[in-house]
């Protein structure tokens, strides 16, 4: 039975939706769609590891509803979010006779969601999505906000766009099955919340660390409802990242991008890739006087807590560098960097010297 379940609204006018979140959300599947969409032809998108875990369980609630469901698997992993694989889906989308009735159902982690949002953007101009995420990660960061696309070889989420899931279902049961380096990856987004917007939700993991690591549904609920929410308030008011406040969302992920696209998207996962990225964030923000080290220690500590003391990918500075560059918040020419002033605010940072970036690799 289903314990309580959270609702978070994300109010973008008639772009908005609710993310439900609970324990045995997903028996409730078939109703959460039927209820915000007339369609009654789903294309499930999935990945190999959630197909045989959720996503056919998923597909066959749908048909008992009386839906036509067409189900695919990409290979799971990041490589996946890549222009060929996304024209796979385009052209098995045609096949299948998707048209602008039938609704994208993404089921995974958030390569699946950031995948067959893209999909779903796209094809045929845009069809309804929805989105059942299954990891930690894409529970608390990557269902939430529209942001969906693909990566190029150099640069990651290069390709991509803004569009707004019709709803969100998340089921913290998935995270029983989630392997441990995939459940700690997703936890440097749930940190990432805590140093940019919320002091008493870091004070909050830094006191509830023993129920973290042993995945204790209430505290998922929670984690993943407040989570939501502060992404949701960042996003109600600057949807399409225009103002600088959305880029607050990007603490650790200059560095982190960086670090994903050298190891060629196989080395690091994108949350370890954020922890190692947040932790020379905050010492650049050090070096530059705009924090203590105090700060820097407590974020040390809380990471190492969590097992997320990840070390930035051995690799030349200047190839480093170059990747940055290819920032999404880089305005002309420059780099732009998040950094926290305090646990709980961060402030967007431009003119920082190289050298200074440069020497914060070194944490
Ligand atoms: N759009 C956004 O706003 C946003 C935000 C943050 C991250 N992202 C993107 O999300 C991606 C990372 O997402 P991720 O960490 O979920 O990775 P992922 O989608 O690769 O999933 C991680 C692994 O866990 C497996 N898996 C998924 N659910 C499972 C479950 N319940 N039990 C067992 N195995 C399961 C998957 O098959 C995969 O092997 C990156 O591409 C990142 O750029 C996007
Ligand atoms: O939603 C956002 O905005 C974020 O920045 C959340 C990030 O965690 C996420 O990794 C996002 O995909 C990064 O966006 P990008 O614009 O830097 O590619
Ligand atoms: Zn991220």
């Amino acid at each position: 039975m289903p314990g309580k379940i959270e609702t978070v609204r994300v109010a973008l006018a008639e772009r908005s939706y609710d993310i439900e979140i609970g324990s045995g959300t997903l028996a409730a599947l078939p109703e959460f769609l039927r209820a915000r969409t007339d369609s009654d032809h789903a294309v499930v998108i999935t990945d190999g590891n959630v197909e045989g875990l959720y996503a056919d369980a998923a597909s066959d609630l749908l048909v008992g509803d009386g839906w036509e469901v067409d189900l695919f698997a990409v290979d799971p992993g990041e490589t996946s979010k890549s222009v060929e694989v996304v024209e796979e889906l385009w052209n098995v989308m045609l096949d299948e006779g998707a048209d602008r009735k039938s609704i994208v159902v993404a089921i995974g982690g958030g390569v699946v969601g950031d995948l067959a949002g893209f999909a779903a953007a796209s094809f045929a101009r845009g069809l309804e999505f929805f989105q059942v995420p299954t990891t930690l990660l894409a529970q608390v960061d990557s269902s939430v906000g529209g942001k969906v696309g693909i990566n190029l070889p150099g640069a990651k989420n290069m390709v991509g766009a803004f569009w707004q899931p019709r709803g969100v279902l998340c089921d913290v049961d998935a995270m029983q099955s989630l392997p441990d380096r995939e459940y700690r990856a997703g936890l440097a987004e749930v940190v990432k919340y805590g140093v940019i917007l919320d002091a008493d939700f870091f004070a909050y993991l830094e006191a509830n660390i023993e129920a973290i690591n042993v995945r204790d549904a209430a505290i998922l609920t929670h984690i993943v409802q407040r989570s939501c929410r502060l992404k949701a308030d960042v996003v109600e008011q600057d949807e399409r990242e225009l103002t600088g406040l959305r880029a607050s969302l990007n603490y650790g992920h200059t560095f982190g991008h960086a670090f994903e696209a050298i190891g060629e998207y196989e080395e690091l996962l994108h949350g370890e890739a954020v922890a190692a990225g947040m932790r020379c964030a905050m010492q650049l923000a050090v070096r530059l006087g705009r924090v203590d080290e105090a700060t820097y220690a407590r974020q040390e500590s809380l990471l190492s807590a969590l097992n997320l003391l990840v070390d930035p990918l051995e690799a030349d500075g200047q190839d480093l560098l170059r990747l940055m560059y290819r920032d999404k918040k880089t305005a002309a020419g420059k780099l732009r960097f998040i950094l926290p002033s305090r646990i709980g605010h961060v402030e967007l940072v431009s003119d920082v010297p190289e050298i200074d970036i440069l020497a914060s690799l070194e944490v």
